[in-house]
């Protein structure tokens, strides 16, 4: 597909993919009867074509369509927009695109806010600009954006980069309220929001194997195999097993919930990333379920929530997660954005 590039290691002959995702979210102030889904398939397959994917595959609830990607993942609802996208791909390229998009086919003029992130890649000189460097990343979305904030968190080589939007305080939800009053909208305040990425490296083979042809006939397999299905309840499974290797997945909610998984099985660069917006009072039980499932020997975490979102003590006891010894944490941090606060921590196996 478009984006794919598969590099052979002159060393050891293995193949490489960068499985790790660029993730943007975009926010958009609420207006009355905008809808990011007014935006066409034939358009979506437009921009995507920026960034240099595919779609593959589409699910929906009543509140987010959900579509896999020959890349990862997208997701559109009312006024949020999410692209995680890994290899190679340009998802940045296509900003100018989506937000001249929202504008004309879906009504919404106003961002509300942005965040942007990734974990440092495996090969940071084979991306393409603007993400061969979080500087051009961040010179680009500040073209777009003006005000934004770069961070970066972690120890160099397992660093986390963030660029968000920093409204002051009371700000947005001002903000949100003004435009309610304009549209004639009850205003309820602002929604609460949270979301979990676990990202994985250097994983169990034998939990790998699962995701590759040899191993699984079709994808269903390798949902029930690896205990993907189990992983949250409730969730409608649209998942999808590259050939030879390689898997994807969206799970969408009636309530509006998402899940998402991405699998690189690939020995040399083996790499899974879990994301979800299910809330909960604490992530601990979601954690040792996902870990459990996937076996890797290091990964980080990160949890935004909103301070009235019921996750909101849930990304503290991130730093207090152990799993039982078979973990140590290397690297906690703590931020707080306006009406935001976000945990980041990094964990790897104890020597055994
Ligand atoms: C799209 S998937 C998931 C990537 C994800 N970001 C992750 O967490 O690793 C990438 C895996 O599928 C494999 N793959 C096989 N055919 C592919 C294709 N046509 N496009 C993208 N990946 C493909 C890659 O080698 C890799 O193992």
């Amino acid at each position: 597909m478009a984006g794919t590039e598969v590099i052979s290691s002159s060393e050891n002959n293995d193949q490489f993919f960068e499985g790790v995702e660029k993730l943007i979210e975009i926010w958009f102030t609420p207006v009355k009867h905008a809808d990011l889904r007014k935006i066409t398939r034939q358009q979506w397959e437009n921009v995507l074509k920026i960034v240099r994917c595919e779609i593959i595959s589409f699910t929906q609830s009543d509140q987010v369509d959900a579509y896999v990607l020959s890349e990862s993942s997208m997701f559109v609802s009312r006024r949020r927009w999410i692209l995680k996208t890994c290899g190679k791909t340009t998802p940045l390229r296509c900003v100018r695109a989506v937000l001249q998009l929202a504008q004309e086919a879906a009504g919404h003029s106003r961002v509300h806010n942005v965040f942007y992130s990734r974990r440092e890649f495996a090969r940071p000189a084979a991306q393409l600009q603007p993400h061969d460097n979080f500087d051009s990343e961040v010179e680009l979305l500040d073209s777009f954006f003006g005000d934004g904030r770069a961070y970066i968190m972690g120890p160099e080589k397992d660093c986390w980069y963030l660029y968000t939007l920093l409204p002051l305080e009371g700000t947005v939800d001002a903000l949100e309220k003004e435009q309610a009053d304009d549209e004639d909208i009850s205003y309820s305040g602002p929604e609460p929001d949270q979301t979990i990425e676990i990202l994985m490296s250097d994983l169990d083979p034998a939990v790998m194997d699962i995701f590759t042809r040899a191993t699984s006939a079709n994808a269903a397999e390798a949902t029930k195999a690896s205990g993907i299905d189990k992983l949250i309840p409730g969730m409608v499974i649209d998942d999808y097993l590259f050939d030879p290797c390689g898997y994807s997945m969206n799970g969408v909610a009636k309530d509006g919930c998402y899940m998402t998984i991405h699998i690189t099985p690939e020995p040399a660069c083996s790499y899974v990333s879990f994301e979800s917006n299910v809330s909960a009072a604490s992530y601990e039980a979601l954690l040792a379920r996902v870990l459990a499932a996937f076996r890797p020997d290091k990964f980080l975490v990160t949890v935004f929530a909103t301070k009235d979102s019921p996750a909101a003590d849930a990304s503290r006891q991130i730093k207090k997660f152990s799993s039982q010894g078979v973990y140590e944490q290397k690297d906690a941090q703590f931020c707080r954005f306006s009406g935001y606060d976000l945990h980041y921590a990094l964990f790897a196996k104890f020597p055994s």
